[in-house]
């Protein structure tokens, strides 16, 4: 799915106008009927509910002029609020001279705000992609004021007072909804952290926007679904052998951190990988063989950390980094392999912090090379905290275009950057998976695929992220979201690949 700026959203609601030959009005019907049918749906409003639809002087206050008239229509006991605004939009007019009689307006004043009483149900339909700059007055009054209550919150779109695809300054009144109903696609807003408190639990209501126009839109940031990943993923074919799969080489693991390397063979096994050598620290090699049989293991010389690169002739694709450890002398493995693998790399954890440590190094990444920095770790890597997630965002794909890699950010949605710039969210996952261990699992289900000759890097990656969510979603009703550990994650992988495989 696009994730369209507020610009083009409004560009959007235009095309589809004129392609379906209908009027501003109807489609407003249509965004509203939407929401109040999830009200009554999902929401279940009972005809005791106490309703209060907050109104604004644009599009999104008219589709609140609707959804309060299709709700008084209904017999619920709606109470009708409007912001006093110099301007109006037409359409705000137009919906405000549909509304029923028997509909008491109510003009909202410093000391005339809807009052909240427990089980109250407020929906916020007073500024959404027109917002051209932070609330202040009456409107910041208000949103405070709801704030401070104990209101389930509905918001038409966006929560009022949020920008759609940019910071708002610090301290600025947002809204803080409880839920938010966003038409049709989702806005860049919902996805990031900084966020998360106001736009609460967030939902798609289609509302037949036109699909041709969609299509049409320049646009370089995606909310990936499973249904755009169906089919990425080669069926195995009825005379395939270990060969055709990849062999895979993992080098991770130090004393005490054994366990990251176990994980990760785990996980590139279950992925599916044809062959799968594992280096570790001498330390490690009785446990890596007890705990991974299927895997070969190849003892570094020394006992506690790795040392030396082994020859890198053999395999498709290489991982480093869970449990590595940032001693000097593994240092000196990742500067020797970056100089001289031929094959995809994946980069994690200390070897990450490594190359944040010496950024000369990062000149020596081999194209196509996918890394994958949780927030700490990236900000490492480029030596500079972020103002904000959109500050993260732009140097994230700044890192991937510079370096010609495919860079990672883990997180709640969690993001890669692709070296042309287009970026791409990961809609899979569950708190469960902030625990110890889930990142070695990703970084072992990712060296699979990348070590998979039939899948284009960028498929690997989007692929991955997403197999690895899902396999954590697919196991959290066994576990919990506290009993959910990374080693839960690696039994569901296969379960969450073949979803996406080939028919
Ligand atoms: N796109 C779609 O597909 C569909 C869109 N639909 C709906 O349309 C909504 C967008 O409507 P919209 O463009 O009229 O903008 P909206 O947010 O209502 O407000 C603009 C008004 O607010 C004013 N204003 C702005 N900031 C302000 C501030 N801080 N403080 C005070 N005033 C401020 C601004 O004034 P101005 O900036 O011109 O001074 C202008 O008067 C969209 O979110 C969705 O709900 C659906 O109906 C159908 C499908
Ligand atoms: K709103």
């Amino acid at each position: 799915m696009k994730l369209l700026s507020a610009a083009q959203t409004r560009a959007l609601d235009q095309a589809t106008i004129q392609a379906q030959h209908i009027t501003s009005a109807d489609l407003m019907e249509r965004a509203a009927g939407a929401v109040t049918n999830w009200l009554l749906d999902e929401l279940l409003l009972d005809y005791d509910t106490e309703i209060q639809v907050c109104c604004g002087p644009g599009n999104n206050g008219g589709d609140g002029l609707v959804v309060a008239r299709q709700l008084h229509r209904a017999g619920y006991p709606v109470q009708l609020w409007l912001l006093p605004a110099a301007r109006h939009s037409t359409d705000f007019t137009h919906q405000k001279q549909q509304l029923p009689t028997g509909l008491a307006v109510r003009q909202i004043a410093p000391d005339n705000l809807p009052t909240i009483t427990a089980g109250t149900v407020v929906v916020d339909a007073l500024f959404g992609t027109g917002l051209s700059r932070p609330l202040e007055g009456l409107a910041a009054a208000l949103v405070r004021h709801l704030n401070d209550s104990d209101a389930t919150v509905v918001a038409v779109d966006i929560p009022s007072g949020l920008y759609a695809d940019a910071t708002q300054p610090a301290d600025s009144a947002v809204m803080r909804a409880t839920y938010t109903l966003s038409f049709e696609l989702p806005k860049l807003a919902f996805l990031l952290p900084q966020n998360a408190s106001f736009v609460g639990d967030w939902r798609l209501l289609p509302i037949g926007l036109d699909a041709q126009a969609i299509q049409n839109m320049a646009c370089a940031i995606h909310f990936v679904t499973a249904d755009e990943l169906r089919g990425r993923l080669p069926k195995r074919p009825k005379f395939s052998h270990k060969g055709t799969f990849g062999h895979a080489l993992l080098l991770a693991g130090s004393k005490g951190k054994i366990g990251a390397a176990v994980l990760a063979t785990q996980a590139c096994l279950r992925a599916g990988v044809g062959l799968m050598t594992t280096r570790v620290p001498a330390v490690g090699y009785d446990i890596l063989q007890i705990s991974a049989p299927e895997a070969m293991c190849l003892a570094d010389p020394a006992t506690d950390f790795l040392t030396e690169l082994p020859d890198l002739t053999p395999y498709a694709a290489v991982g480093i980094g869970p449990g590595l450890g940032q001693h000097d002398d593994t240092r000196a493995v990742l500067r020797q392999l970056l100089e001289t693998a031929q094959v995809p790399l994946i980069i994690d954890a200390d070897a990450l912090n490594l190359l944040g440590a010496q950024p000369e190094l990062q000149q020596l990444l081999p194209p196509d090379s996918l890394l994958t920095p949780h927030p700490k770790e990236f900000e490492r890597l480029v030596g500079e905290p972020a103002r904000d997630d959109y500050h993260r965002l732009d140097q994230l794909r700044n890192f991937a275009g510079r370096t010609g890699c495919y860079c990672v950010l883990k997180g709640a949605y969690t993001a890669l950057a692709a070296p042309d710039g287009a970026l791409y969210f990961n809609s899979t996952g569950n708190p469960g998976m902030a625990s110890g261990g889930s990142g070695d699992v990703l970084t072992g289900l990712l060296l699979a695929l990348r070590a998979h000759q039939g899948i284009s890097p960028l498929a690997a990656a989007l692929v991955g992220l997403h197999a690895h969510g899902r396999a954590a979603d697919l196991a959290l009703p066994h576990t919990g979201h506290a009993g959910l550990l990374a080693s839960d994650i690696v039994r569901f992988i296969g379960p969450a690949l073949e979803e996406l495989m080939d028919e």
